[in-house]
């Protein structure tokens, strides 16, 4: 199948900083795929550079398979983008913005109007429909924004941090709408920060410093790594001692408070070494199981030390 969306080998630099050092991935229909990574990790540079927003230095991209230069209109037509911030006019009220970006998309007027109604109820901005977007709230904003980006409905979305400033309830409701769109065999490639959203997608590709670490499944990237994770009991007197030697102990790939307890990625060649020194220092550590967030905090911090 030929992807919606394709990035081979992009680089792309901002004066001397390298945003992407030869960053891959291809959308394809039916998927949600997950641009994950830190900030400034290139996730947006990446998106730009996918919908011709910004010039790459090297690599390719293509849309349904041809170059931004060979594909026409419907190239451009059959995707939808919605950038990080502010793609609206708050002075426009959520009706105006839909009908502003129906005009830009050439949409004869019956199609217009009962794509509005649908992607109003949709969204549940039925009842704001005559409230400036400016004074919506950023849950609400979100939808608008991509209620926007879907009249002329695309085959591939576009999302650049869409739950950016989003309310856990609207947070759950544009996830609800994401997966209706993917059931519907739209492509919906979204990037995020966030390790939860992450292990929500169908398949991942992670960024770090522009370079792509890792890419697949969620849960089979979780399954693949082979060392083991511990969560420690500590008391508070003790703490600062423990979190100073996990985190300066070449044996531990990653170290995070939670709560009351704190999770570590043991290199599995020392795993006997630290745990040797935890229980010295009067730590209890039991075994937990790999989630997402494990996974990511090993592959960049292996990263940021090579
Ligand atoms: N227009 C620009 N001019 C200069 N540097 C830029 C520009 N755009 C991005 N960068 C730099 O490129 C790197 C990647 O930034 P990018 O915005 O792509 O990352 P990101 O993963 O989307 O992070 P964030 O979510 O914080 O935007 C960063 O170091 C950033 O400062």
């Amino acid at each position: 199948m030929t992807p919606l969306l394709e990035a081979r080998d992009v680089t792309k630099s901002f004066g001397a900083t390298r945003a992407l050092s030869g960053a891959s991935l291809a959308l394809r229909e039916g998927e949600l795929l997950g641009l994950v990574g830190a900030d400034g990790a290139g996730k947006t540079s990446l998106i730009r550079a996918l919908v011709k927003l910004v010039a790459i230095d090297g690599g390719t991209v293509t849309v349904g398979g041809a170059t931004w230069d060979e594909a026409g209109r419907d190239a451009r037509e059959s995707l939808g983008y919605m950038p990080q911030q502010y793609s609206l006019y708050p002075d426009l009220s959520v009706d105006e913005n839909l009908t502003f970006f129906a005009r830009l998309f050439g949409l004869e007027r019956h199609v217009f109007e009962e794509r509005r109604e649908q992607l109003l109820t949709m969204t549940l901005l039925d009842r704001a429909r005559d409230r400036p977007a400016g004074k919506l709230s950023g849950g609400m904003y979100k939808k608008l924004a991509v209620a926007c980006a879907l009249l002329h409905r695309p085959r591939a979305l576009v999302l650049d941090e869409p739950t950016n400033g989003v309310d856990p309830v609207s947070r759950r409701e544009l996830w609800a709408l994401l997966y209706e769109f993917v059931g519907q065999g739209m492509g919906v490639l979204l990037a995020t920060p966030y390790m939860d959203e992450a292990a929500r997608c169908g398949r991942v590709v992670l960024l770090s410093h522009g370079v792509v670490l890792a890419e697949g499944a969620p849960a089979e990237l979780v399954a693949s790594l082979e060392h083991p994770v511990i969560e420690l009991d500590v008391d508070e007197a003790s703490r600062q001692r423990v979190l100073a030697l996990l985190e300066g102990h070449s044996g531990v790939l990653a170290v995070t408070p939670a709560g009351e307890h704190v999770r570590a990625v043991l290199r599995k060649a020392h795993e006997s070494d630290v745990r040797r020194a935890l229980a010295e220092m009067g730590a209890r550590v039991a075994d937990a199981r790999p989630d997402f967030e494990d996974l990511y905090l090993t592959l960049v911090d292996h990263d940021a030390r090579h």
